[in-house]
């Protein structure tokens, strides 16, 4: 893994899951390189795309809240069976997940669940129309409809999961996350990774 110049606040992991074809790596080019890749080109094993985002806190009284630099680890996991084992190792690392199914196909969507089971933290659910209501089945993860054909909600969902993992690391980090910084950010993710198992929700 080659790692682009250290001049971020956080490094973030978010990793994509969901079935075979459901969308994964189309959904990841669309968010950092703003393009549509109609061919179907299965992962093999893992993959990971790279992308640097600022990050302003909100803050309650209303004003303009601190701003970071977050690089974005983006893992792409293979949807298929034969990869499981590979890419379940991943899953320990990542501080948020975009669980992505089909809406044109059931079976993806009903396969949800399972992919629920592997992590319950920090979690965005993606499909790509509209006509089921999967509030109704996971009422506190939010549900975006995403295409990577248009950009719909693309980024919005990414955002809306950005947000959550940082708000949790401000509450699991024992310092304020105003005093992170590059040298010594990796162990303070590690603690709040660690913190992601004990996690409630
Ligand atoms: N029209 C449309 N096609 C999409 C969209 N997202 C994905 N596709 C198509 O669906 C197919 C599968 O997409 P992939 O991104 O390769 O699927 P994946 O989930 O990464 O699949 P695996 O790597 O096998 O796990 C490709 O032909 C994509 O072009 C979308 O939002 N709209």
């Amino acid at each position: 893994i080659t790692m682009t110049d250290g001049d971020y606040d956080y490094l973030i992991k978010l990793l994509a899951l969901g079935d075979s074809g459901v969308g994964k790596t189309t959904f990841l080019y669309r968010y950092t390189d703003n393009k549509f890749n109609p061919k179907f080109i299965t992962t093999v094993g893992i993959d990971f795309r790279e992308k640097r985002v600022v990050y302003t806190t909100n803050s309650p009284n209303g004003t303009t809240g601190k701003t970071f630099k977050v690089h974005l680890q983006l893992w792409d996991t293979a949807g298929q069976e034969r990869f499981r084992s590979l890419t379940t190792a991943f899953f320990r690392d990542a501080m948020g997940f975009l669980l992505m199914f089909d809406l044109t196909s059931q079976q993806s969507f009903l396969n949800v669940r399972n992919w629920m089971k592997n992590h319950k933290c920090e979690c965005v659910i993606q499909a790509s129309s509209s006509d089921v209501c999967l509030c109704l089945l996971f009422p506190r993860i939010p549900y975006f409809e995403t295409s990577a054909a248009t950009g719909a909600e693309v980024e919005k969902s990414v955002v809306t999961l950005l947000d959550l993992v940082m708000k949790r690391m401000e509450q699991c980090v024992d310092k304020p996350a105003a005093d992170a910084h590059n040298t010594d950010s990796s162990s303070k993710l590690d603690a709040a990774a660690a913190d992601e198992k004990k996690c409630a929700c």
